[in-house]
Formats: structure tokens, sequence, C-alpha cells
């Protein structure tokens, strides 16, 4: 019997030794709330190509004057002028008047002389990429923000600054002024987070303007196997059945520490029953939890099973009430743990004081996932009497108020309606007189 604290500890250092093992890509929607197995790196540049950064005149050449021949939408898709010369005059009162600079005046929108750029279409707007059009020095093209600038484009001449008649636009310029050249804010191919990064919402957006699909991340799986001839699965458990209070709580107990269960069996007590769902269930996961048959009954082939299989039991049972039964093994080497095997005793609440215990320590660990009970006090007044057992630690279901815990009652190792009243576990240390004690979050899913 390991002790608990220590218990623990060997999950946790297991864990970390297997999380290279859990890298895997996610699709964006799914990563939130993981955490980085590799570095995030740029697939495209930002922005992945010159680009204006405001809606007016991308211009080429100082001006103040330039000749409009064409406009550019977002995407590339380039548009003849096809009526005046765009939104500015259209908004500006003073677009009817001279232009600043001496403008020569006298053309008419209709009669512009407005050129096609060379590669810009002559017609209609036309979807898909800019066909690489350049502008000469005294042009320019009518733009949105986003789109990208013709090559030879010295600055982007928002509409609020410019003032535009007759197929010309002036105003003044700096150069370079409202381009956001390609890769300025992150280069083709640069790292932008580390691994071990959390995965936020807003590292999702930006991957995905970095081109991925997929982020690669520490998401462990798992698979449970629930053991036991009188388990029923669904509905009302008929004569001599039990339903299956334990599958129902693993996909949140492993969410919320960073995993995925990808798999759950019910399988009858019988040896080479559990020997073959052991060897079938491993190949495919990082983590196969089992549920029941850890004690020493005469259906409880477990540890037989890991033996046969040639696991390595790591804790072998743990001095903790409910839940002494429960075991850590894994099928590889010392170098290459392998395939973890978690025991939770068949007992519902021993079975979630053992996933407090060496599950959620380990898959925490794997995945890289924060410990929620980091930020807790190391103690808490308890409430109450509480009776330590003699040589155990045992896991009381608490609810937590006003800084004290309060024992709930109704949790015996067969019963989860204490834990589904508490909020934690207060950890009673065997010889405890109280009132102290430290606690453990209860997984809130
Ligand atoms: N001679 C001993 N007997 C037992 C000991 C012991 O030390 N010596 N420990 C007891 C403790 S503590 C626990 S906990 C249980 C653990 O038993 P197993 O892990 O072998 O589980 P089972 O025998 O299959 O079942 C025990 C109990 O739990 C019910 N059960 C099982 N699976 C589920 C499930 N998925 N959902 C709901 N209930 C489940 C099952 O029907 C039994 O009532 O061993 C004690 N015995
Ligand atoms: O300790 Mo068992 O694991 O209490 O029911």
């Amino acid at each position: 019997m390991t002790p608990w604290a220590e218990a623990r500890e060997a999950a946790r250092e297991l864990g970390d030794r297997l999380w290279p093992a859990t890298g895997r890509p996610v699709a964006l929607d799914r990563a939130v709330g993981a955490v980085l197995a590799r570095d995030l790196t740029a697939l495209v540049g930002v922005p992945p190509f010159d680009a204006a950064a405001m809606d007016g005149y991308a211009v080429a050449g100082p001006g103040p004057r330039w000749r409009v021949v064409g406009r550019v939408l977002a995407g590339g898709r380039a548009a003849e002028k096809t009526e005046g010369v765009g939104r500015a005059e259209r908004a500006e009162a003073g677009g009817e008047g001279e232009l600043p600079g001496g403008g020569a005046g006298g053309l008419s929108a209709a009669d512009s002389g407005s050129h096609p750029v060379p590669g810009l279409p002559t017609s209609d707007p036309v979807p898909g990429p800019m066909p690489d059009p350049v502008l000469r020095p005294g042009e320019a093209v009518e733009i949105a923000t986003g789109a990208p600038v013709p090559a030879g484009t010295d600055a982007v001449l928002p509409y609020e600054h410019a003032t535009a008649a007759r197929g010309e636009v002036a105003g003044e310029i700096a150069l370079g002024r409202h381009v956001r050249r390609a890769g300025e804010d992150t280069a083709p191919g640069a790292t932008v987070l580390p691994a071990g990064s959390a995965v936020t919402p807003a590292v999702v957006g930006l991957a995905a303007s970095l081109g991925h699909d997929t982020l690669t991340v520490r998401r462990p799986r798992i698979a449970a196997l629930v053991t036991g001839d009188e388990i029923a699965a669904t509905g009302r458990p008929g004569a001599g059945q039990v339903r299956d209070a334990i599958g129902p709580m693993l996909p949140a107990l492993a969410a919320s520490a960073g995993a995925e269960l990808t798999g759950l069996r019910h399988i009858g007590d019988g040896f080479d029953t559990m020997v073959e769902a052991l060897a079938s269930a491993a190949g495919p996961v990082d983590v196969v939890v089992v549920c029941g048959a850890s004690s020493k009954g005469p259906a409880d082939h477990l540890r037989a099973a890991l033996a046969r299989i040639g696991a390595t039991v790591v804790v072998d049972g743990v001095s903790c009430r409910p839940g002494h039964p429960q075991l850590l093994a894994h099928l590889g080497t010392p170098e290459d743990p392998g395939t973890v095997v978690v025991g939770l005793p068949g007992n519902p609440n021993a079975a979630l004081a053992a996933a407090v215990t060496l599950l959620a320590p380990l898959l925490r660990a794997m995945a890289g996932a924060p410990d929620p009970d980091a930020a807790l006090p190391p103690t808490i007044r308890v409430k109450g009497a509480i009776r330590p057992h003699a040589h155990d630690t045992r896991l009381v279901a608490v609810r937590v108020m006003g800084g004290q815990a309060e024992p709930v009652g109704h949790d015996r190792p067969g019963s989860l309606r204490g834990p589904a009243l508490a909020d934690a576990y207060a950890v009673i240390p065997p010889g405890w007189s109280g009132p102290y004690a430290p606690l453990v979050w209860l997984p809130r899913g």
C-alpha cells in the first residue's frame, strides 16, 4: 500500500515521463483548453501579402495628384472603374470642385480617361487573385482595406484625406503609410508560441491566420473497461444487477484533466476476457482505465491479468478510504513506459476517490493541464467531528463555504450521493485530531 500523497506523486511522475507520446493533431475548434505539444510556427506570413490598411487609394509616386486607373477589392478582386472615381467623390460634398495641386479638371466621370492597369481586367469585377498589376508613378487605384496593393504602391491615401474628382485623386502621403507589408507582423516560418503554451481562443484564431487547420496538442487518449457480470449499462437494473455509475463519469473526468475518453467497453467477469480486453484496448490509447475487478474476490482478475501480459505495477493499492484497491501499472519498459493502466475500484465513490488520487494527476501531467488544487490554501478548517482511519487517509466529501469545509455525509464507498452534494474531499490523515485539513477539489466537468 502506497501512502496517498506518494501515490499521487508517482502518478504525476509517470505522466511527466509519458507526455511526449500524447501530442496529436486536433481540429482548431476542439483544441481550446489544451496545451501545445509543439512550437506553433507560421505556415504563411502575416500579412500574407502587401495589403492596404485603410479604405482609400493605393498611389504610386509622391503626388499630390494621381490618376485613378482602377479598383481593387479585398480578396484581390479587381474591378475596372465603371462610374466616377469612387466613393470619395460621392461622399465628399466638394467632390465636384477643383482638385488641390492645380487639378486639371475638365474630365467628366464618363470620360475620365482612366485606362486599364496592365493585367487588370477591363470588364466587370472578376473573382480570383489579382493578376499582378503594376502601378506606375502618378497612378492610383481605389482600394479596400485588406486588399493586395499593386506592385509600385508607395502609400495608401485614406478616403478621409483624399479629394477625388474627374478621374483624379489628390492628397498628402507619407511614403509607406497605410500599407501593411507582407510578413511585417510575422515572417513565414517564424515561431510564434513555444510548446507548452495554453491554447486559448486567441491562439486558435492566430493558428488559423497562420494557415493551420489543426494544432498538435497534448491530449492523452483513454479507453475504459467497465467490468462485472452484474453491471447494467443502461436503464433500470434488473434483479441482481447494478447500474454502471462509473462509466458515465469518465468522459468528464478525462476532459477535466485534459484527456479524451475515446472508447468504453463493458466486459463480463473472467480472466481470459480481462486479458483479451486489456491487450486489445491498450494498442491505440495512452491509458486504459479498468473499473472494478481490483480487489481480492474470485472475479477480481485485474492483477493476475496484468501479470499475464507482463505489466509493471507502479502503485499496488493506496492507503486511503475509499479507494484502497486502486492500482497504477504500465505495459512498457522503465525507459518507454508505453500504455498505462489505472485500476479504479468498483464501488463508485471509491472509483471517484481513485480518479482524484491516481488518474487525474497522471492525466494532468500527460496533458500539461493545470492542477486546480494549486490555488487552494494548504489546509482549511473542517467543521464537525470526523473520525480518522487508524492507518489510511480518509477522503471525506465536504461542501466548502465561507472558508470552511463541512462534511455532507452519504459518502460510503458504494454511494455517490455525498460527492454529488460536495465540492471537495477533505484529506484526513491517520490519527488526525482536527480541525484543519487539506482539500482536493472534486472534478466539476
Ligand atoms: N476481502 C476483501 N474484499 C474487499 C476488499 C478487501 O480489501 N478485501 N476491498 C473492498 C473495497 S474497499 C472495494 S472498493 C471493493 C473493490 O472491488 P472491485 O474493484 O474488485 O470491484 P467489484 O468487486 O467488481 O465491485 C465492488 C462493488 O462495486 C459495484 N460495482 C462494480 N462496478 C460498478 C460500476 N461500474 N458501477 C456501479 N457499481 C459498480 C459492484 O457491484 C460491487 O457492489 O472491494 C471490496 N472488497
Ligand atoms: O476502499 Mo473501497 O475502495 O472503500 O470501497
